[in-house]
């Protein structure tokens, strides 16, 4: 099934005198999984509770599919908040089923689905458990399931992975993948950049209310790349080029890393590589997650 794009358009609202959205836009794209990224106050929170209806921006609009959102379109969106807000004295999947009922999810459905997903999420032993006799990171999974019982059109997601042992990671991220490569546009929120940087394909970045950078996480990071390149020649790991314009930064297991300056050729570099040996990588180095949001928020 094709999903819309969800498109925000110049977003702006302040909170007193601070300006927490300063003519915020970008698109979520449908299969793309969407990184938001920026430092604690940046606007991220604030953005997404106007994507989702419950904060009204002073200015500024969001449209999904080029229509504004309805009160009906904002049924379909499966949101975790910041604050999280499930019922703690309430069992798991009677939650889940109780959460779907209230969007529309006829009972019978929603008990399949409450137990598919817990059953995803690794938490089907705890389907009758009270939710707050979990772990945090545990409770922290079942409100990803409460985000996902109406089957959403649009996943926004408030720092999902904050919390998450590393194993709960990798399942809320094979998760969020594969709501994506269903069609679903899925934003998320997170601070960490090299999780951020392994599983989105679009990327937000965020500073001070304005979206720094935005779009294709790989050509973002392809465009600041600079004249950096990684070699590694079979059998000979501490090999270092010795040509002019060319800066050995480190020579290792992980293979030789040069800088090159702007009349050197990477060509040449790659050729005295394979004088020496049989050559097993040959890259230019594209700039960390990290290397990018320290770039562009400077
Ligand atoms: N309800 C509120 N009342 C007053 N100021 C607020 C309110 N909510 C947010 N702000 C301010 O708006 C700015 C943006 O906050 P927001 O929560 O959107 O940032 P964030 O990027 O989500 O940060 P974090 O990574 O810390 O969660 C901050 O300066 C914050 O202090």
């Amino acid at each position: 099934m094709t999903h819309p794009s969800l498109a925000v358009q110049d977003l702006t609202h302040d909170f007193g005198d601070r300006r927490a959205l300063d003519g915020v836009s970008f698109e979520v794209r449908p299969g793309r999984l969407t990184g938001f990224v920026g430092a604690n106050g940046a606007g991220k929170t604030t953005t997404m509770r106007a994507i989702v209806g419950v904060l009204a921006p002073d200015a500024g609009k969001v449209t999904f599919g080029g229509e504004p959102m309805t009160l009906g379109a904002r049924r379909r969106i499966g949101y975790m908040p910041e604050e999280r807000g499930l019922y703690p004295k309430m069992k798991v999947a009677e939650q889940l089923v109780y959460l779907g009922r209230v969007l529309g999810v006829p009972r019978a459905t929603a008990q399949a689905r409450a137990a598919s997903l817990l059953e995803t999420l690794g938490l089907s032993d705890r389907a009758d458990d009270l939710l707050h006799t979990l772990s945090l990171g545990n409770q922290q999974r079942v409100q990803v399931a409460a985000a996902l019982i109406h089957e959403p059109d649009l996943l926004i997601l408030d720092e999902p992975f904050s919390g998450l042992d590393p194993i709960a990671m990798d399942t809320m991220a094979a998760h969020l993948r594969g709501r994506a490569d269903a069609g679903v546009p899925v934003l998320f929120s997170s601070h960490q950049l090299d999780m951020v940087e392994r599983l989105c394909d679009d990327l937000v970045l965020i500073h001070e209310g304005r979206v720094v950078a935005a779009g294709d996480a790989r050509a973002l990071r392809e465009e600041r790349a600079g004249r950096r390149f990684r070699v590694a020649v079979d059998g000979s790991p501490g090999w270092a080029p010795d040509l002019p314009g060319m800066t050995l930064v480190e020579a290792g297991r992980q293979g030789t890393l040069v800088d090159l300056d702007d009349a050197a050729d990477p060509q040449a570099l790659l050729a005295a590589a394979q004088a020496v040996g049989p050559v097993t990588h040959y890259s230019r180095v594209l700039p960390s997650l990290s290397d990018l949001f320290a770039e562009v928020v400077r």
